[in-house]
Parts: C-alpha cells; structure tokens; sequence
C-alpha cells in the first residue's frame, strides 16, 4: 500500500470503496455488471471499449498517445460512432479532480467494469496525464481493416499476434455490436434491441467468446452473419489469424483470466513520453480520513476530528483502534486517542470499517504525527505507522471551517497560521465547462493572498474572498504557506454564514464527552451485560438509546439486535470485548450508523473506554506478526520505586477504585496534559485528588473506599508528565491538601430550604426558566440571580438554574452525587454534571 499523503489517495477511492460510508460509487453504474443505460447497452461494455479507444491511439516506439484522456475530444469523430463512448467518457467525467485525471479514472474503468462482470482485477497505476487535444485518427480498428492491418496497430501499442487475439477475445466477451452504431455488421429490427451479442453471456467476464466460436455456435456479429459478406468480420479474422492456436487456448477459463488480466493491464498503462505512472495501488490497511484541526475559540485549544478506515477483510479480528500520537515537538504522548465506529464500506475484494476521532487538544502542545493501534479482542494489539513514516499532521496552517462560508457568489476562506509562517494563499481549482459534445470539464487554478485578521494564541489568522463565476461548477480549494498546506475542502461543504473566532475561551468551557464509544461486547440471555432493557422497537437511533439511559440516570447504553436499547451501571463480568465486525446491524430509526448484532451490544459508556478486556496498555498485550509497515508493540512496564511528592499535599498511597464505585468521586477529568500539578489545581478545594490511567483526574471531599494496593500497581506514566507515574488500571495515585479548610457543605440560605441533589439533563431541564453560567459561582449569587422563582439549583460547579416548578421525573440522586465544589467558593457544594443542589423558596 501507498504511504499516505499519497498522490494516489483519491484514486485509491474511486476504486476501492464502492459502497457504504464515505463511498465514491465510481461503480455503481456498472454494478451488477447487468447494469445497461439504454435498451441493449450493458454499461460495462461501454467502458472496456471506451478505454481500449483511448488507449490504442498511442505508440510505444514514438512514445506518444496511449491511455491519455484524448477520447474526450474525439467523441463523434467518425471512428467512435455510436452512444457508448460519450456515456462512458460523461460518467467518468464527475470524476475529474485536480487529485485523479481523467486518463486515471478511466483505468479505473478498466478495473471496475471487469471485476464488476466476473472478471480478474485488473492492476491500476496512477499518474496518467490528460492530453489536451485529440490525437490522431486512423488508429481505431475497423471491422473492415486487414489482418496486416489490424497487426499494425496492435503492434504501436506493443502487442504481437497473440496477444491481439487475446485481448479482442476479452474486449468482447462483454457487450453488443449496435444498430446503428456500426454499418453494415447487422440489419435493423434484426436483433433485440437492435444489439447482437458477441456471444451469449454479453454481461459476463467469461470464455463463451472462445468456446461458442470453436462450437460453431457462435452469434458473433463480428464472425457470422451480414459481416461475412461485407468483409467486416474482424473476429472472425482475427481469431483464424493462428489458425485458431490461441483462441482454443482460451477455452481455458484461468488461461483467459490471466492473459485478460495482463493485457488489459499492459492496455493501460500505455502512456506518452514524460508520464512516469506510480506502483500498483493496492488498498490501505489503514488510511487516515479528513484529518482536519481547528484553531477553537480563544486560542489555547485545537480540536482534531477525522476518521480512520480499516481493512476488515484483512484486519479481521479488530475490535477497538487507537491514536497514538506526538506532539508538535516530537514527544510521545502517553494517552491514546480512542475512536468510534462510524460506518462500514466495501469494495469489489475488500471491507472496510470506519472510525471516527474528536479531541481537543491543547494548542501548545498540538500534534504532529500518528501511528494507528488497532486492539484485537483476544488482547493482542498492533500498531501501523504508515511504512515506517507515521501519519503526519502539519499544525502551522490550518483552514479554519466554521470560519469560513460561501454565498451570493462567494467564497470566504479562513486560515489560522501559525505567526512564524509567512502570509499564506488561498488556492481554488474551479471546473470549468468545455464546448459540447466534450462532458468533460477543464480545471483552472486561481491563487489569491490572503489579507491578516486578528491574531489568537500562537496563531495569526487571514482571510480571501474568492467570486465563483457563475458558468463555473464545483469548486476545491487548499490555504497554502511556506511548505505548508491544507487542502482539498470541498465548496460545497462550506457553511452559509461565516462564525468569528472569538479570542476569548469559551464561557462555560464545553464539558467532556459523558459518553463514549466502548466497542463491540458480548451478551447473553443467563446474564445480560447490561441490566435494564429501556426499548425494543424500530426506530432506535443510538442518540435516542443514550438520551433514554442517561435520563433513567444510567451510565452505560447499548443498542442490540439493531433495535434493542439496553441501560445499565455496569458491565456483566461474562460480557468481554468482540470484533466490530460482530456488531453490524443498521440501527432501525438510522440505517446509516450500526446498532450491534445478534448478542452483540454497540456500547457506550463513561470516558475512557476500557478497551481490552484487561486493560488496553496491560500484560494481556502480545505482540503479533504484521508485514514491514506495521510494528508490534508489547506493553511496558516501567517499575515505580520512588514515592510520589508534590509540595502542599501529602502522598495517601496506591489505592484501588473502580468504574462503579469511585474512591474519589466528586469531581473528575481526562485530559493529555494530566499530572499532579494540573490535577491537584483541577482539586483546588478538595480535600483528596488522584491520578488514575495516564490521563484521569479525580477529586473528593473524602475518601469512599481506602484500599491500599503495591506501589508498583500504580505504574501508568502520567499523560502530561511521562516521568512520573499517574495510577493505573483501576489505581489511584492519591495525595491530601495539607491546607484544605473545613469540609465543604451545602449553605444555609436566608429564606430558603435546601432539598436535595436532583438529577437533571440537559435535554429535558429540571429548573429551566433562566439560567446563568458563571464560573465564580456561589450559592448565594445563585440564589440572588433566581430571586424571582421558588426554586433554584446549582450544577457542574457553575451552572445555576432558576424555575417555579421542578420539571420532569427524573427524581432524586444519591446526596454524595452532588459535590462539585462551586468555583466561586470552595466551601461551598454546587451540584455535579447532570445533579442539581436544589434550593426551594420557605413558604
Ligand atoms: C480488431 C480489433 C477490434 C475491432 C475491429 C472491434 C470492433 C468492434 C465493433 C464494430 C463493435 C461494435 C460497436 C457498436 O456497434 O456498439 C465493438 C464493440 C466492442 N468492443 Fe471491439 N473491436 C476490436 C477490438 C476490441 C478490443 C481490443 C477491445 C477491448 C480491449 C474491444 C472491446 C469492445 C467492447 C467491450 C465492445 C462492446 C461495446 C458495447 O456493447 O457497447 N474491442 N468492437
């Protein structure tokens, strides 16, 4: 496979994902191989024709011609009469991009229509180049040429007798000869359609072209009939040429593929001086998707989204994929990025599956490569870093997409670059209509520089307008500076309305995900993995599992069967971890996503997953054989012998905890930067914080469980801090503030009762009549912001809801649920996430 960015990247699509997500269905006219655009035109025919017309005008001697794209300019030339080329060469045509041309998709062609009728898969190169004028006339065989002739032009393209023989018998095994296409071959109303078959399986890839012809049962037009006396029987010609030598051989059902196989290859890749064609694509085990950053408000963030593509026919036991990246100096970061199921694709040979990432990143240590861990179910895992050369993400020009928009005509670019970079260009490939009957467009090349707006964080950003002409068709375009680039946006993604970046963080900050992608786990009727079963019906959606769950105020949802949405608060120990390619079944409300299987649950549950039944990054881990582009990585286990410090606190020890019963539990985050200075900060009022798995930040008024494990159990480098050691798989690295004040309570206010920690969602609000975010929030200017309702609440530490009534049914949770400290006051409770400290007016 191609080490990505490769020029072959789009190419690689058009032939390879035919259905599914992010499908190009470059197929799809030619699928079934049946497939016909008009009574007797089978799509496929038209194809192979089509491109052995392009091809055969070159010459191999005087390097000119060949698989070139000229047949655009040579439509109703005289010597391509008929409908098949110019419905070929206008399907081809969307297909165009300044990525692929169009002498590339029409190889691709090749490809396509063969595999799709049966036939073998016929090698692609990449890197042909389009000609720009037709090429010569005279070069396309006629029924009515001689044998002398007919090896004439065979031989420009290099092909002796045999091979000729050959690759005619391949040509037309698929396909009709047309009234009135071709003269004097074959009367009108004579045939079905007015369209006589070489031979009796006109849409599939197979030697009935051989045998019939030998049998003497042969309808070839080309052979018998009207062409017999018209001297235009070319196969006839043709095929006797050896005295019938070769094409007995044929009957061979693996001799005709073969010979197939390589003279259409050899058919395509003949090119004009100065094309230098690449490897033969063959698709990515691993393919990295619109890996996009996004400078976000304020600039301290980026958040980094795409998909990665896996080959499941190949890669076929994985059941969870991970990012495992560096940052913007090189440094190794401990906490993987985890990702999501998105969706399934297929091609002709392979299956594929997709899975999504979102993060923010902090911006100053950014990201500047990958390598992609993919975690079987039986614990093995294995990394695939791109040949050697990692995937690599270029953070010093970034188009900025909800930056940027297009309407009334045009086009508004913006770009964050970095501000050692020089001033970067907008760049826009439009399509540009050529003059009838040529489909295909032209592509022309606009570059504008870009003007300075505002400067945020590290970065500067710019804008360019760009005025779409109206004769124009889509448009792509890229933001260019020193080596730097970010390209291929579509036009056609872009927003109506362009959103200011503000230079200020967002207020309150978005808090993190409360859900997240586990994978794909095993059920059973004795002992179900999760315990409450919400719904079973037929329009299940995995949003509408998880808002049912989280409503009921369960942590876990999964949805079965396609329809069957499952709550729970824990996992059943005899559930464990499956391949994804157990859980396929669409959702019944959403086709498009995928809702488990048969005893198989697409779960979903707190961050982060626990990606492998004992632990990701655990001794469970085994190394296993891959091909030279990907290394195996077994775990480390680097031994913690120092005892933990951090100034002001005092180490409490190695404790247990676990994902149902938190020893700590009244406030937590996950983030890449994680150490005991940011954790301790992020506890800032809590008596207790701790550090669990790299990457998790804990905080409690106390401490629920105490249970001490070895110190070398807690043996996970932190995430923002790879010299010391951040707990483990359920390990807590815990430490007390020496100067915490007195144990935070729930305040008396004058003239109100406190009623209990209610829970609450953000679809469907609790107290909801006015809300007022402030992250120095107290009880008491909450209280003073809903002096106008009988009730108010406290959430998320900085959250306050006022409202006359306490909506919903959502009922009551645990007391010890609703201790976030308030940010304006340590002392203080206010709520959690999803809890409300609920307050009612005294009567
Ligand atoms: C001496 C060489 C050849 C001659 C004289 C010849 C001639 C023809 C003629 C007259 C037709 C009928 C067109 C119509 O009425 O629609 C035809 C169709 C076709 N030819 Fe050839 N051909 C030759 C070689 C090839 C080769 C080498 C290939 C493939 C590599 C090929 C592929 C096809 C296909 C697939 C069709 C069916 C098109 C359809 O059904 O729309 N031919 N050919």
């Amino acid at each position: 496979a191609p080490t990505w960015p490769s020029s072959v990247d789009e190419l690689e699509d058009i032939l390879f994902l035919n259905s599914g997500y992010h499908a190009r269905g470059f197929a799809n006219p030619v699928t079934p191989c049946s497939k016909t655009f008009g009574p007797g035109r089978v799509t496929a025919a038209a194809w192979v024709r089509t491109a052995f017309h392009d091809a055969i005008s070159g010459n191999i001697y005087l390097k000119t011609g060949g698989l070139d794209g000229s047949i655009q300019f040579e439509i109703n030339s005289g010597e391509n009469n008929g409908q098949s080329i110019p419905t070929a060469v206008g399907m081809w045509a969307p297909f165009l991009s300044n990525r692929t041309s169009l002498s590339d998709v029409i190889a691709a062609g090749v490809y396509a229509a063969t595999r799709s009728c049966g036939g073998p898969a016929v090698p692609v190169r990449g890197g042909h180049k389009d000609a720009i004028k037709a090429g010569p006339i005279g070069s396309i065989p006629q029924p009515q040429n001689t044998i002398g002739t007919f090896t004439n032009q065979f031989a420009s393209i290099g092909m002796d007798r045999t091979a000729m023989i050959q690759i005619v018998a391949c040509g037309h095994t698929l396909g009709s000869v047309h009234f009135p296409d071709t003269d004097q071959v074959i009367d009108q109303g004579t045939f079905t359609d007015d369209s006589a078959p070489f031979d009796s399986t006109p849409s599939t890839f197979d030697t009935t072209i051989a045998t019939e012809y030998l049998q003497g049962t042969t309808k070839d037009p080309l052979v018998v009939g009207r062409s017999v006396a018209s001297k235009r029987n070319s196969d006839f010609v043709i095929f006797n040429s050896d005295g019938n030598t070769t094409i007995t051989a044929l009957q061979n059902a693996q001799t005709f593929s073969t010979a197939c196989r390589s003279l259409f290859q050899q058919m395509i890749e003949v090119v004009p001086s100065g094309v230098v064609l690449t490897d033969v694509i063959t698709p990515y085990d691993v393919k990295p998707y619109d890996v996009q950053l996004t400078l976000l408000d304020g600039g301290a963030n980026i958040s980094l989204t795409g998909d990665i593509r896996i080959r499941t026919s190949q890669i076929k036991n994985a059941a969870a994929v991970q990012l495992l990246y560096k940052d913007r100096t090189g440094t190794a970061v401990s906490t993987p990025i985890e990702t999501f199921v998105n969706g399934l694709a297929s091609g002709f040979d392979d299956s594929y599956t997709f899975l999504g990432f979102s993060t923010d990143l902090p911006a100053d240590k950014s990201i500047s490569s990958f390598d992609v861990r993919v975690l079987a179910a039986d614990g093995s895992s294995t990394t695939y870093n791109n040949n050697g050369n990692s995937f690599q993400v270029d953070d010093k020009v970034i188009y900025q997409a909800p930056q940027s928009c297009s309407g009334s005509g045009k086009l508004t670019a913006v770009a964050a670059v970095r501000n050692d970079m020089p001033v970067p260009q907008l760049q826009v490939v439009a399509k540009v209509p050529r003059a009838s009957p040529n489909p295909v467009p032209s592509l022309s090349t606009t570059s504008i520089p870009m003007a300075t707006q505002s400067a945020v964080g590290a970065y500067q950003l710019y804008s360019a307008d760009y005025t779409i002409p109206s004769s124009l068709g889509s448009v792509t375009f890229g933001v260019y500076a020193g080596g730097s680039a970010d390209t291929y946006k579509n036009g056609s993604s872009l927003a109506s309305a362009c959103k200011p970046l503000s230079t200020t963080p967002p207020n309150p900050p978005p808090s993190p995900p409360t859900s997240v992608f586990w994978g794909c786990y095993s059920d059973s009727f004795d002992a179900r993995a999760l315990s409450y079963q919400a719904s079973d019906s037929s329009s299940v959606t995995l949003e509408s599992c998880a808002s049912q769950c989280s409503q009921l105020a369960y942590k876990f949802s999964g949805v079965e069967y396609g329809s069957q949405c499952w709550c729970g608060n824990s996992l059943d120990s005899s559930s464990t971890i499956q391949p994804l390619s157990e859980c396929t079944q669409p959702c019944s409300g959403d086709p498009s996503k995928l809702c488990g299987g048969a005893l198989r649950l697409s779960l979903y549950g707190p961050s982060p997953p626990r990606v492998s039944n004992s632990g990701p990054t655990s001794s469970a881990t085994s190394s296993s054989t891959r091909s030279s582009s990907a290394t195996s990585t077994p775990s480390s286990t680097p031994t913690p012998t120092a005892i933990p410090s951090l100034e002001g606190y005092d180490y409490v020890g190695c404790l247990s905890d676990s994902v149902n019963n938190r020893t700590l539990y009244d406030r937590s985050q996950s983030t890449p930067t994680n150490n005991y200075t940011t954790c301790a900060s992020f506890c800032s009022g809590y008596e207790f914080f701790g550090v669990e798995y790299s990457s998790e930040c804990y905080c409690g008024i106390s401490l629920l469980y105490n249970i001490t494990e070895p110190l070398s159990s807690c043996s996970y480098p932190c995430s923002g801090d790879p010299s010391a050691f951040c707990g483990g798989s359920s390990r807590l690295t815990v430490f007390r503030s020496q100067s915490a004040t007195g144990a935070p309570r729930n305040p008396p206010i004058p003239g109100y009762t406190y009623k209990g920690c209610y829970i609450d969602s953000v679809g469907a609000r609790t107290l909801g009549d006015k809300v007022y975010f402030d992250a120095q929030l107290t009880v008491e200017k909450c209280a003073a912001q809903c002096q106008d309702f009988t009730f108010f609440g406290t959430e998320y530490g900085g959250e306050c809801y006022c409202g006359n009534e306490l909506k919903g049914d959502l009922g009551k949770g645990v007391e010890a649920e609703c201790q976030f400290l308030c940010g304006g006051d340590k002392a203080e409770f206010c709520g959690a996430g999803n809890r409300l400290s609920v307050y009612e007016k005294s009567a």
